[in-house]
């Protein structure tokens, strides 16, 4: 069976084990973290830093899954383990639902319970989390992450690393700048430009 490695050794990486086990078609060789913690993750063990890529990439193993939470670590990784000549297969569990007219980027995650409707897209190392639904035409950007339950109607556009909130609700067509951040249970009626935060209903640019 193909092998993958796990980048990563915490409470996404254990989502992300679960995910490839119901998936049932890559063997999962072990976690890497370059934090210190514990020495396995749900049976699978932690064999070191993400030094050992290349020791792996070497010894044959040809598949990777970048699964850190955080943005901008992500799209990081992500890009080393490419570098490095990994591919990085999406991760979409078998209980989410994905359009046949969607497109699902390389390294993307799309957890249980997501919805990608028609013409949508999650670009490469993007995550959509449990439940989460990216409507017909909606575009969510690299290594962005849609948390939990969140919604992003039709044709919304969510730029690269950007983070929706969990429970966030967008308006169909608003446009989400990169890097940005929709707090837990905002409701976006209005473009977000890059870099801010929004909170609230209806959501409001704040400084913190
Ligand atoms: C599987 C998973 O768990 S996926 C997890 C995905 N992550 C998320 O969804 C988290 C999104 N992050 C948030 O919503 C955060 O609260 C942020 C980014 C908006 C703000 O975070 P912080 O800077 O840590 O803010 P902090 O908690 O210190 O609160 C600062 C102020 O903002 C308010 N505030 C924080 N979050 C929100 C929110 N979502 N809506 C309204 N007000 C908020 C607080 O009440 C506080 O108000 P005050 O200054 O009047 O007392």
């Amino acid at each position: 069976m193909t092998r993958l490695v796990l980048i990563g050794a915490g409470g996404h990486a254990k989502v992300l084990i679960e995910l490839w086990r119901a998936l049932g078609t890559l063997e999962l060789v072990g976690c890497l973290s370059d934090a210190e913690g514990p020495a396995g993750v749900l049976g699978v063990p932690v064999l070191g830093g993400t030094e050992l890529l290349e020791v792996l990439r070497n010894e044959g193993v040809a598949h990777a899954c970048v699964a850190v939470g955080d943005n901008g670590t992500r799209e990081r990784l992500g890009a080393q383990a490419t570098a490095l000549g990994f591919a990085l297969p999406a991760a979409i569990h078998p209980a989410a639902l994905v359009s046949p007219s969607a497109r699902i980027g390389a390294g993307a995650q799309v957890l249980a319970r997501a919805l990608v409707a028609a013409d949508a897209r999650v670009e490469g190392l993007a995550l959509l989390n449990h439940g989460a639904i990216l409507d017909h035409d909606a575009v969510l950007g690299a290594a962005a992450h849609a948390a939990p339950g969140s919604s992003l109607a039709g044709g919304v556009r969510v730029g690269a690393r950007a983070l929706i909130g969990v429970g966030a609700q967008v308006k169909p067509g608003v446009s989400i700048g990169a890097d940005a951040v929709v707090g837990v249970g905002a409701a976006v009626i209005a473009d977000v430009p890059p870099g801010a935060t929004v909170t609230g209903v209806p959501a409001q640019e704040r400084s913190f």
